[in-house]
Protein backbone atom coordinates (compact mmCIF):
# COMPACT_ATOMS: atom_id res chain seq x y z
CA UNK A 1 0.00 0.00 0.00
CA UNK A 2 1.16 3.59 -0.68
CA UNK A 3 -0.36 6.44 1.47
CA UNK A 4 -0.21 9.66 0.14
CA UNK A 5 -1.37 12.82 1.47
CA UNK A 6 -2.72 15.92 -0.49
CA UNK A 7 -4.00 19.06 1.08
CA UNK A 8 -4.02 22.78 0.30
CA UNK A 9 -2.77 25.12 2.92
CA UNK A 10 -3.02 28.66 2.62
CA UNK A 11 0.42 30.91 3.06
CA UNK A 12 0.14 30.97 7.37
CA UNK A 13 -0.97 27.16 7.29
CA UNK A 14 -4.56 26.97 7.24
CA UNK A 15 -6.69 23.89 6.03
CA UNK A 16 -9.63 26.42 5.97
CA UNK A 17 -10.86 29.38 8.49
CA UNK A 18 -12.14 29.13 11.85
CA UNK A 19 -15.36 28.56 10.67
CA UNK A 20 -14.49 25.05 9.55
CA UNK A 21 -15.80 26.01 6.30
CA UNK A 22 -14.56 25.20 2.95
CA UNK A 23 -12.54 27.55 0.89
CA UNK A 24 -10.46 27.63 -2.19
CA UNK A 25 -6.88 27.88 -1.50
CA UNK A 26 -6.10 26.02 -5.24
CA UNK A 27 -6.57 27.12 -8.24
CA UNK A 28 -7.59 26.14 -11.25
CA UNK A 29 -4.25 24.50 -12.01
CA UNK A 30 -3.89 23.00 -8.78
CA UNK A 31 -7.67 21.64 -8.22
CA UNK A 32 -6.19 19.62 -11.99
CA UNK A 33 -3.47 18.37 -10.61
CA UNK A 34 -5.80 16.99 -7.59
CA UNK A 35 -7.93 15.68 -10.18
CA UNK A 36 -5.35 13.50 -11.91
CA UNK A 37 -3.95 12.55 -8.37
CA UNK A 38 -7.52 11.33 -7.51
CA UNK A 39 -7.85 9.35 -10.82
CA UNK A 40 -4.46 7.85 -10.19
CA UNK A 41 -5.50 6.44 -6.96
CA UNK A 42 -7.42 3.38 -5.81
CA UNK A 43 -9.23 5.08 -2.61
CA UNK A 44 -10.29 8.75 -1.71
CA UNK A 45 -9.71 8.96 2.38
CA UNK A 46 -11.54 11.53 4.53
CA UNK A 47 -12.15 11.79 8.08
CA UNK A 48 -15.70 12.57 9.11
CA UNK A 49 -15.03 16.22 9.95
CA UNK A 50 -14.22 17.02 6.42
CA UNK A 51 -17.80 15.27 5.56
CA UNK A 52 -19.42 17.55 7.73
CA UNK A 53 -17.95 20.74 7.47
CA UNK A 54 -17.71 20.49 2.93
CA UNK A 55 -20.16 17.63 1.96
CA UNK A 56 -17.55 16.42 -0.61
CA UNK A 57 -18.05 14.37 -3.75
CA UNK A 58 -14.50 13.49 -4.21
CA UNK A 59 -14.86 12.27 -7.19
CA UNK A 60 -12.81 12.69 -10.63
CA UNK A 61 -14.21 15.22 -11.97
CA UNK A 62 -12.30 15.61 -15.64
CA UNK A 63 -14.89 13.07 -17.97
CA UNK A 64 -10.92 11.72 -19.94
CA UNK A 65 -9.24 10.99 -16.79
CA UNK A 66 -12.74 8.91 -15.83
CA UNK A 67 -12.92 6.90 -19.30
CA UNK A 68 -9.40 6.22 -19.06
CA UNK A 69 -9.81 4.85 -16.30
CA UNK A 70 -12.59 2.72 -17.44
CA UNK A 71 -10.67 1.64 -20.55
CA UNK A 72 -7.97 0.51 -18.12
CA UNK A 73 -10.65 -2.12 -16.34
CA UNK A 74 -10.80 0.25 -13.34
CA UNK A 75 -14.08 1.81 -11.80
CA UNK A 76 -14.75 5.63 -13.23
CA UNK A 77 -14.14 6.83 -10.32
CA UNK A 78 -11.90 5.64 -7.14
CA UNK A 79 -13.42 3.88 -4.08
CA UNK A 80 -13.85 6.81 -0.99
CA UNK A 81 -13.30 6.02 2.06
CA UNK A 82 -14.51 7.93 5.31
CA UNK A 83 -13.45 7.64 8.96
CA UNK A 84 -15.98 7.88 11.49
CA UNK A 85 -16.00 6.19 14.50
CA UNK A 86 -19.68 6.68 15.65
CA UNK A 87 -20.79 6.74 12.17
CA UNK A 88 -22.03 10.49 12.09
CA UNK A 89 -22.09 10.82 8.24
CA UNK A 90 -25.31 11.69 7.01
CA UNK A 91 -27.38 9.21 4.95
CA UNK A 92 -27.88 11.90 2.50
CA UNK A 93 -23.85 13.15 1.98
CA UNK A 94 -22.66 13.45 -1.86
CA UNK A 95 -20.02 10.91 -0.42
CA UNK A 96 -22.76 8.24 0.04
CA UNK A 97 -24.33 8.44 -3.66
CA UNK A 98 -23.83 5.85 -6.29
CA UNK A 99 -20.66 7.41 -8.19
CA UNK A 100 -18.34 5.36 -6.41
CA UNK A 101 -18.37 2.34 -3.66
CA UNK A 102 -18.27 3.99 -0.19
CA UNK A 103 -16.06 2.35 2.80
CA UNK A 104 -17.36 4.07 6.48
CA UNK A 105 -14.51 3.00 8.85
CA UNK A 106 -16.69 2.90 12.03
CA UNK A 107 -14.98 1.65 15.59
CA UNK A 108 -17.71 -0.88 17.77
CA UNK A 109 -18.45 2.84 19.57
CA UNK A 110 -20.98 3.37 16.15
CA UNK A 111 -24.99 2.43 17.26
CA UNK A 112 -26.48 -0.38 16.35
CA UNK A 113 -29.56 2.28 14.42
CA UNK A 114 -26.46 4.42 12.46
CA UNK A 115 -25.22 1.23 11.29
CA UNK A 116 -28.41 -0.22 9.93
CA UNK A 117 -28.73 2.98 8.42
CA UNK A 118 -25.48 3.34 6.44
CA UNK A 119 -24.90 -0.09 5.56
CA UNK A 120 -28.02 0.36 2.88
CA UNK A 121 -25.25 3.46 1.59
CA UNK A 122 -21.76 2.02 1.98
CA UNK A 123 -19.43 -1.18 2.69
CA UNK A 124 -18.94 -0.73 6.77
CA UNK A 125 -15.39 -1.45 8.14
CA UNK A 126 -15.29 -1.97 12.14
CA UNK A 127 -11.50 -1.33 13.43
CA UNK A 128 -10.98 -0.16 16.92
CA UNK A 129 -12.94 0.41 20.55
CA UNK A 130 -13.58 4.17 20.96
CA UNK A 131 -11.71 5.93 17.53
CA UNK A 132 -11.04 4.06 14.48
CA UNK A 133 -8.06 2.10 14.74
CA UNK A 134 -6.87 3.51 11.27
CA UNK A 135 -4.05 0.69 11.20
CA UNK A 136 -6.15 -2.25 11.09
CA UNK A 137 -8.94 -0.16 9.17
CA UNK A 138 -6.14 0.12 6.38
CA UNK A 139 -5.50 -3.47 6.51
CA UNK A 140 -8.78 -3.82 5.59
CA UNK A 141 -8.60 -1.65 2.70
CA UNK A 142 -5.51 -3.12 1.64
CA UNK A 143 -7.77 -6.77 1.81
CA UNK A 144 -10.19 -4.99 -0.59
CA UNK A 145 -7.53 -4.31 -3.34
CA UNK A 146 -6.86 -1.00 -2.21
CA UNK A 147 -3.47 -0.26 -3.03
CA UNK A 148 -2.54 3.48 -4.10
CA UNK A 149 -4.67 5.32 -1.60
CA UNK A 150 -4.90 9.59 -1.94
CA UNK A 151 -5.74 11.28 1.78
CA UNK A 152 -7.38 14.68 1.46
CA UNK A 153 -7.62 15.33 4.86
CA UNK A 154 -8.56 17.12 7.46
CA UNK A 155 -6.37 18.15 10.00
CA UNK A 156 -7.32 15.47 13.10
CA UNK A 157 -7.32 12.25 10.19
CA UNK A 158 -3.66 13.67 9.07
CA UNK A 159 -1.79 13.92 12.12
CA UNK A 160 -3.35 10.41 13.10
CA UNK A 161 -2.19 9.03 10.06
CA UNK A 162 1.28 10.33 11.03
CA UNK A 163 1.04 9.03 14.46
CA UNK A 164 0.23 5.91 12.87
CA UNK A 165 3.42 5.47 10.73
CA UNK A 166 0.93 5.02 7.37
CA UNK A 167 2.07 8.06 5.72
CA UNK A 168 4.72 7.68 2.69
CA UNK A 169 4.33 11.02 0.66
CA UNK A 170 2.92 14.38 1.30
CA UNK A 171 2.01 16.45 -1.24
CA UNK A 172 1.23 19.92 0.07
CA UNK A 173 0.02 22.85 -2.01
CA UNK A 174 0.22 26.32 -0.35
CA UNK A 175 -1.70 29.03 -1.65
CA UNK A 176 -1.88 32.73 -1.90
CA UNK A 177 -4.59 33.54 0.71
CA UNK A 178 -3.75 34.33 4.45
CA UNK A 179 -6.43 32.80 7.05
CA UNK A 180 -5.49 33.46 10.01
CA UNK A 181 -7.13 32.09 13.48
CA UNK A 182 -5.61 29.93 15.85
CA UNK A 183 -8.46 27.59 15.78
CA UNK A 184 -8.44 27.39 12.69
CA UNK A 185 -7.13 23.73 11.08
CA UNK A 186 -4.18 22.81 10.01
CA UNK A 187 -2.32 20.33 8.49
CA UNK A 188 -1.60 18.15 11.45
CA UNK A 189 -4.05 19.20 14.62
CA UNK A 190 -4.82 15.99 16.98
CA UNK A 191 -2.56 16.23 19.83
CA UNK A 192 0.74 16.99 18.42
CA UNK A 193 4.07 15.77 18.50
CA UNK A 194 6.37 16.63 21.34
CA UNK A 195 8.94 14.26 20.27
CA UNK A 196 9.80 11.87 17.44
CA UNK A 197 8.22 14.27 15.12
CA UNK A 198 8.24 12.52 11.52
CA UNK A 199 10.47 14.07 9.63
CA UNK A 200 10.66 14.37 5.58
CA UNK A 201 12.73 14.51 2.37
CA UNK A 202 11.93 17.42 0.04
CA UNK A 203 11.43 15.47 -3.42
CA UNK A 204 9.98 18.40 -5.19
CA UNK A 205 9.11 21.74 -5.37
CA UNK A 206 7.14 23.18 -8.37
CA UNK A 207 5.07 26.70 -9.02
CA UNK A 208 1.67 26.49 -9.63
CA UNK A 209 -0.54 29.60 -10.64
CA UNK A 210 0.72 31.92 -7.50
CA UNK A 211 1.61 29.11 -4.94
CA UNK A 212 3.57 26.20 -4.58
CA UNK A 213 3.53 22.62 -4.45
CA UNK A 214 5.60 20.84 -1.61
CA UNK A 215 6.32 17.29 -2.73
CA UNK A 216 8.43 15.39 0.08
CA UNK A 217 8.98 11.49 0.96
CA UNK A 218 8.05 10.57 5.03
CA UNK A 219 11.06 9.13 6.85
CA UNK A 220 10.90 5.63 8.34
CA UNK A 221 10.21 5.70 12.13
N1 LIG B 1 -7.52 22.64 2.33
C1 LIG B 1 -7.60 21.34 2.26
O1 LIG B 1 -6.86 20.69 1.51
C2 LIG B 1 -8.60 20.61 3.08
C3 LIG B 1 -9.32 21.27 4.05
N2 LIG B 1 -10.18 20.56 4.87
C4 LIG B 1 -10.85 21.29 5.95
O2 LIG B 1 -10.54 20.66 7.19
C5 LIG B 1 -11.63 20.80 8.10
C6 LIG B 1 -12.03 19.44 8.64
O3 LIG B 1 -10.92 18.88 9.27
P1 LIG B 1 -11.02 18.25 10.73
O4 LIG B 1 -12.03 19.00 11.54
O5 LIG B 1 -9.66 18.14 11.24
O6 LIG B 1 -11.69 16.84 10.49
P2 LIG B 1 -11.17 15.47 9.79
O7 LIG B 1 -11.72 15.43 8.42
O8 LIG B 1 -9.73 15.26 10.00
O9 LIG B 1 -12.00 14.40 10.62
C7 LIG B 1 -11.67 14.20 11.99
C8 LIG B 1 -12.65 13.25 12.61
O10 LIG B 1 -12.40 11.92 12.15
C9 LIG B 1 -12.82 11.01 13.15
N3 LIG B 1 -11.83 10.00 13.44
C10 LIG B 1 -12.10 8.70 13.70
N4 LIG B 1 -11.00 8.03 14.00
C11 LIG B 1 -9.99 8.92 13.96
C12 LIG B 1 -8.61 8.79 14.20
N5 LIG B 1 -8.05 7.62 14.52
N6 LIG B 1 -7.86 9.88 14.10
C13 LIG B 1 -8.40 11.08 13.75
N7 LIG B 1 -9.72 11.26 13.51
C14 LIG B 1 -10.51 10.18 13.62
C15 LIG B 1 -13.07 11.84 14.42
O11 LIG B 1 -14.48 11.99 14.58
P3 LIG B 1 -15.24 10.82 15.41
O12 LIG B 1 -14.61 10.83 16.77
O13 LIG B 1 -16.65 11.21 15.37
O14 LIG B 1 -14.95 9.58 14.67
C16 LIG B 1 -12.44 13.17 14.11
O15 LIG B 1 -13.06 14.24 14.77
C17 LIG B 1 -12.73 21.48 7.32
O16 LIG B 1 -12.73 22.84 7.65
C18 LIG B 1 -12.34 21.28 5.86
O17 LIG B 1 -12.83 22.32 5.05
C19 LIG B 1 -10.39 19.23 4.71
C20 LIG B 1 -9.72 18.55 3.73
C21 LIG B 1 -8.77 19.17 2.85
N1 LIG C 1 -6.71 20.33 -2.99
C1 LIG C 1 -7.61 21.12 -2.38
N2 LIG C 1 -7.51 22.45 -2.48
C2 LIG C 1 -8.37 23.24 -1.83
O1 LIG C 1 -8.26 24.55 -1.94
C3 LIG C 1 -9.42 22.67 -1.07
N3 LIG C 1 -10.32 23.45 -0.42
C4 LIG C 1 -9.49 21.26 -1.02
N4 LIG C 1 -10.48 20.66 -0.32
C5 LIG C 1 -10.71 19.25 -0.44
O2 LIG C 1 -11.52 18.96 -1.58
C6 LIG C 1 -12.73 18.34 -1.17
C7 LIG C 1 -13.87 18.68 -2.08
O3 LIG C 1 -13.96 17.71 -3.08
P1 LIG C 1 -15.15 17.71 -4.16
O4 LIG C 1 -14.92 18.90 -5.04
O5 LIG C 1 -16.45 17.78 -3.45
O6 LIG C 1 -14.97 16.43 -4.92
C8 LIG C 1 -12.91 18.85 0.24
O7 LIG C 1 -13.74 18.09 1.02
C9 LIG C 1 -11.50 18.78 0.76
O8 LIG C 1 -11.13 17.47 1.08
N5 LIG C 1 -8.57 20.50 -1.66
Amino acid sequence: MHVVVNAAASADGKLSSRRREQIAISGEADFERVDRLRAASDAVVVGVGTVLADDPHLTVKDEALRSQRCEDGRPANPARVVVDSSGRTPTDAAILDDAATTYLCLSEEAPVDRRMALADHAELVTAGDERVDLLRAFATLQEQGLERIMVEGGGELIFSLFEAGLVDELRLFVGSKIIGGRDAPTLADGEGFVADFPTLELADVDRIDDGVLLTWRVDER
